[in-house]
């Protein structure tokens, strides 16, 4: 008898255990979508539950703008996703500065990140954030940085940038794909500034580094966690250890390890020399995790951002000859009073260029759009009730496409648009919200600008006309065809 009662038991215990599984399940299903509210009828809601806003539109950016251009208040709700979307300023203003407090980043996105920013800067909110935002404000106000930033940019870009794309020029055969080539220029800059490290990414002769790699997929990785269906199915997946989430916590470590490593070094050998972001804050800090949080949260914000802009920019640029005209006639007379372009102060008289850059990420935003949690039931200035919990996400991109803000010709790039007698007029950042803006405004704005003008001008002053016509023109096809060929790859062939 014994056996067969054990025998019963224990599929009991099976059946009863499949049973539980199911049952949780279920009630995880309900409630997930009683919270993405999928019955929602509406004819947004039903466009964006069955993608067929692909039948129109390339991408969802597209979409989007299309809906906040056509919604008298320039704002939607798409209620399956609970996501109160705005392009308009008033709007912006309010969340990002008049009521900052109410619409923190909040959990759903930090969980996100959590395991690879930690506690860093980009990825928290309230005191810690504060704490972290002073302290870097400090440092990157100083002279000091500045002039170090400016030395990283030159030296990437005389020494490696440079010598690259000499070495492709006049090769109808060989092309390098000029994105990849940006995101190496600017993840070298990011890690010299912030870690004092140096990957090496832009000599492509070299193996890639363990750290960019490991930072590549930790990125890539964490960003895929957002993608899935329900935040459940990622952190399954971590509490088992398996799958994406291994190879993410893989990389994580790897990254942590060697910033370990670099914060030993410096303890052990002197920091008060260094000139870069991590040595900096090491006076004022001396918890070793939160150091690394800190400085990792820098190379995430500094890397792609910096490498979309300037793949839209020769884009844009090669596309529209006058501008690149007129880019070069100033480099050429700015070289001209001053011989040659060697210091951050230089740069601010190239206003034209400026102009341009900002033009450019006026039409092509590296964050397309950015979330906000609202914290306490709230309403927003042009009427639209906002619940405790909702998301509200403004969009730089659609703002960028309405005419309302920027003009009939506001799908034009025409960089005069900044320009008030030839000098660059800052615009009302609520409506330019790229950066950000108010309170919580991107903190390496200022070092961006300098690494996308100096990277900019490189083209007029490397091989300024009088010294070298020809191999001036020359380098320009190179990096116009470069760009077309990237483009390519990225858009298709209907570019
Ligand atoms: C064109 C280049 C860049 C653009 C368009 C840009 C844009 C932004 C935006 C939109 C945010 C707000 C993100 C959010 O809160 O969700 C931000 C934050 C931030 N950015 Fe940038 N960024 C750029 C380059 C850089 C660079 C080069 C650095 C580092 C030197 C940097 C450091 C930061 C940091 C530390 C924050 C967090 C600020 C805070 O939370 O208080 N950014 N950036």
């Amino acid at each position: 008898m014994e056996p067969a009662i054990s025998g019963f038991f224990r599929s009991f215990d099976q059946e009863f255990c499949c049973f539980l599984i199911i049952m949780v399940l279920l009630i995880f299903l309900i409630l997930y979508f009683a919270r993405l509210r999928v019955w929602c009828n509406c004819e947004i809601c039903q466009t964006y539950m069955k993608s067929s806003w692909k039948n129109q539109f390339d991408n969802l950016c597209d979409w989007y703008t299309y809906l906040l251009k056509n919604s008298p208040t320039q704002t939607i709700h798409i209620h399956v996703l609970d996501n109160t979307v705005t392009a308009n300023t008033d709007n912006v203003e309010y969340m990002l500065k008049t009521r900052f407090d109410n619409f923190p980043k909040g959990k759903p996105f930090s969980e996100i990140l959590g395991d690879f920013l930690g506690r860093g800067i980009f990825n928290v909110d309230g005191d810690l954030w504060r704490f972290q935002r002073k302290m870097s404000s400090l440092e990157l106000s100083r002279t000091s940085i500045r002039s170090y930033a400016f030395e990283v940019v030159r030296h990437e870009i005389d020494r490696r940038l440079i010598p690259l794309l000499e070495s492709v020029q006049g090769e109808e055969d060989i092309f390098i794909d000029l994105q990849d080539v940006f995101r190496r220029f600017s993840f070298d800059i990011i890690c010299r500034f912030s870690f004092g490290l140096d990957p090496k990414c832009l000599e492509l002769s070299l193996p890639i580094s363990k750290f960019a790699v490991s930072f590549d997929l930790a990125s890539k990785l964490s960003a895929e966690r957002a993608m899935t269906v329900s935040p459940l199915v990622w952190k399954i997946r971590r509490l088992l250890n398996i799958g994406n989430e291994k190879k993410l916590r893989q990389s994580i470590d790897t990254i942590n390890k060697l910033a370990q490593e670099v914060i030993n070094q410096r303890r052990k050998f002197g920091f008060s020399d260094q000139k870069d972001l991590l040595s900096r804050f090491m006076a004022s800090v001396s918890d070793e995790t939160f150091l690394r949080d800190i400085v990792v949260s820098f190379l995430l914000a500094g890397r792609d951002t910096v490498a979309s802009v300037l793949t839209s920019f020769f884009w844009l640029i090669a596309n529209h000859p006058e501008a690149e005209a007129a880019i070069l006639v100033e480099a050429d007379r700015v070289i001209g009073q001053n011989k040659e372009i060697r210091s951050y102060e230089q740069m601010k008289e190239l206003h034209y260029l400026h102009a341009a850059v900002y033009e450019s990420m006026r039409l092509y935003p590296p964050i397309q759009f950015d979330s906000k949690f609202c914290l306490n039931d709230d309403v927003l200035p042009d009427g639209t009730t906002v619940k405790k919990g909702t998301r509200v996400t403004y969009h730089p991109y659609a703002m960028g496409r309405i005419e309302e803000l920027w003009g009939t010709d506001c799908l034009q790039f025409k960089p005069e648009r900044w320009l008030r007698d030839g000098i660059f007029f800052q615009e009302n950042p609520f409506k330019f919200p790229v950066f950000q803006a108010g309170i919580r405004v991107c903190l390496g704005k200022e070092m961006a600008l300098v690494e996308l003008k100096t990277c900019c001008t490189f083209i007029g002053e490397t091989f300024p006309a009088e010294r070298d016509g020809k191999h001036k023109a020359s380098l320009i096809s190179t990096i116009r065809t470069q760009t077309y060929y990237s483009m390519q790859m990225y858009l298709g062939d209907d570019m």
